[in-house]
Formats: C-alpha cells, structure tokens, sequence
C-alpha cells in the first residue's frame, strides 16, 4: 500500500537526562523532535513526572464531570469570544461529528484560579479533589509543552530568549475532556479527519483506542493508548510560524468498541500575535505567513462550519 513503508509514530523520552538544557542529550532530544514534528507532525512522548496515578486520577476527575446532570454541564464558564463549553454529539455541528462524544472546554486550567472558577460552576458546593487533579494534571502537561517550545525554538536556531519568554508568558491553555459513549455492536463512530487550529495540542487517551494519525504521505497509523505516555500534535500555528516546516498534524478519532473512550486535550494558544521568526526566513524558504492573530484564528476555524476546511490557516494569514 502507498510507498510500502512502514509508519511508527516516533516516540521521545523526556526524561531527567535528556530535560539538562545545554546537555548533549538535550541537543539531541530537540533534534528528535524537530525531525518528529517536521515528517510525522507528532511524536509520544513519555515524561518521568507523569505517573499511573496521576494518570488514574485524572480519568476519575474526567468521568466525575460527565455523569454530572446534563443542565449542569451545560453551564457557562467562559466570556472569551469563540469559547465553546459542553458540547454534545451532534453530526451537525462544525465541532463534533462524531454521534457519541461529549466534550467540555476549560480556559486556563494551569491557574488555580482557572481551575477553581469552573470547579465552582459545576460545583458550587466545592470539589476539592477535581479542582486538584485538574490543576496538577494540567500543570504538568503545560510544562511538556514548554519543554517542546524550547526545543523548536533552539532546533531551528532562534535563539532570541525575550521572544522564547514572551511564548511561555503568552500561552494560553484550553483543556478539553472527551467522551465517547460505548457503541452498539458493529457500529463505527467518526469523529471527521481535521488538523488542530491550536499551536500544539497535547493528547492523553484512556484504554479504549481510537485516534489515528495521517503520514505525510497519506497513510493512517493508529496511536495507541499508552496510560504512561501522551500525544504531542503540531496545529496549523505552529505549521504557520515555522514556515511551514513542521507539518500539521491531521488526525480522527474512530471509534469501534462497545466501551466508553475517555481522552483529554490540551490545546495551546497565544494570546496576542505571532509572526515567522526571521531565523526560518531565508532563499530557499520565502515568507509564507502573514503575522496572525492567534484567538482571530480560532475564532475564524469555529465560523467556517467545518472541520475539513481544507487548510484554513493558509486562507486566513498565507502569502
Ligand atoms: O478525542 C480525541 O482523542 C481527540 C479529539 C480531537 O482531535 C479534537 O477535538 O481536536
Ligand atoms: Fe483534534
């Protein structure tokens, strides 16, 4: 089938050893990144903080919200212009096609006011132990996504630590937790093939398979829950500020088994505009991206009523 080769996802071990910046095993840690995103988009990467308990902790916290009441669920917990909250299975929806999934969004998870603001919506009586584990959980997937960031920026050779902080300062985390109800049998259940509109996505699956991932050269491979690994995704602003030299990552969520799926995302944003660095500007490489307003970005991707918007980012900010 295709070219006859055989995909993997790559997978990257963020370990104590690899995380010394400067080290030899850092240097080569972003190498391994850089070539990940670039052919596959993507890479599962496996962080020594990240334990089964943590794992097991956030799944309870997950399960605790969706078998809340659905009108409790349903309650606003965000003014951000483009925020979508609960939303629910509807084959409608530019969102969710899937017939199956609920999901819920949360802003800014990694602050315990974020995480204690929409606690105590859904919980006016307070929950301690959700408010917890969605905030400790959330903080430690923020920092494999500082790790990635910095690897990039030294892998491509932007050296410039003020624009590396005012990344890290500007980020702006949405959390999203996913259900998929368990299917009849012989059912199939599809999410729609898509790219993320986020700069990185970091994913985290619960036993029940389901997400695939394209290659560049068309072929779908499976990504396979793993309770101690999570899913590094390249959205269409990270392909945007690299100049296209990371890939986007496009990917679905195909659902064949009669058992509940559970995953969570996190998406992130940058507050305020991005443009190409001028280190990955060059002959070979001309400008392809205008500077973009990251939220105007995400807002334009929920306005366009589908998530098959054949490469929006190019519609939005291309030269
Ligand atoms: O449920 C999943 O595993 C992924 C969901 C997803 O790709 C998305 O919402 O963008
Ligand atoms: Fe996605």
């Amino acid at each position: 089938m295709g070219s006859g080769k055989e995909y993997k996802i790559p997978v990257i071990n963020f370990s104590e050893e690899n995380l010394k910046p400067g080290s030899d095993s850092w240097i080569l840690t972003s190498k391994q990144v850089r070539y990940a995103l670039e052919e596959y988009g993507c890479f599962e990467v496996t962080y020594h903080r990240f334990t089964l308990q943590l794992h097991n902790s956030i799944f309870g916290a997950t399960k605790d919200f969706f078998d809340l009441p659905k009108e409790i669920k349903m309650r606003k917990t965000s003014d951000r212009p483009g925020a979508l909250g609960y939303v629910e299975a509807n084959p409608t929806a530019p969102f969710c096609k899937s017939t199956v999934c609920e999901t819920i969004g949360i802003d800014d998870p990694t602050t315990i006011e974020g995480a204690g603001h929409f606690t105590n919506i859904m919980w006016p009586q307070g929950n301690d132990s959700f408010r917890e584990n969605l905030h400790s959980f959330s903080k430690l997937v923020a920092e494999l996504y500082e790790t990635t960031v910095k690897m990039v920026f030294e892998s491509y050779g932007v050296q410039d630590q003020g624009l590396l902080d005012s990344f890290k300062e500007s980020t702006f985390h949405l959390f999203r937790f996913f259900k998929y109800k368990a299917l009849q049998k012989n059912e199939v259940d599809v999410l729609g093939a898509h790219t993320d509109c986020s700069f990185i996505s970091l994913l985290h699956q619960h036993q029940v398979k389901g997400l695939h991932i394209k290659t560049k050269d068309g072929q779908w491979i499976d990504a396979k829950p793993s309770p101690s690994s999570f899913l590094v995704l390249a959205g269409d602003l990270l392909m945007a500020w690299s100049n296209d030299r990371v890939h986007a990552c496009e990917h679905d969520v195909i659902i064949e088994e009669n058992k509940d799926r559970y995953s969570i995302v996190l998406f992130t944003f940058i507050k305020g505009v991005i443009h190409v660095p001028k280190e990955l500007v060059d002959d070979e490489h001309p400008l392809r991206y205008k500077p973009i307003d990251c939220f105007g970005y995400e807002v334009f991707c929920s306005s366009k009523g589908s998530r098959k918007f054949a490469c929006r980012v190019k519609d939005f900010c291309g030269i």
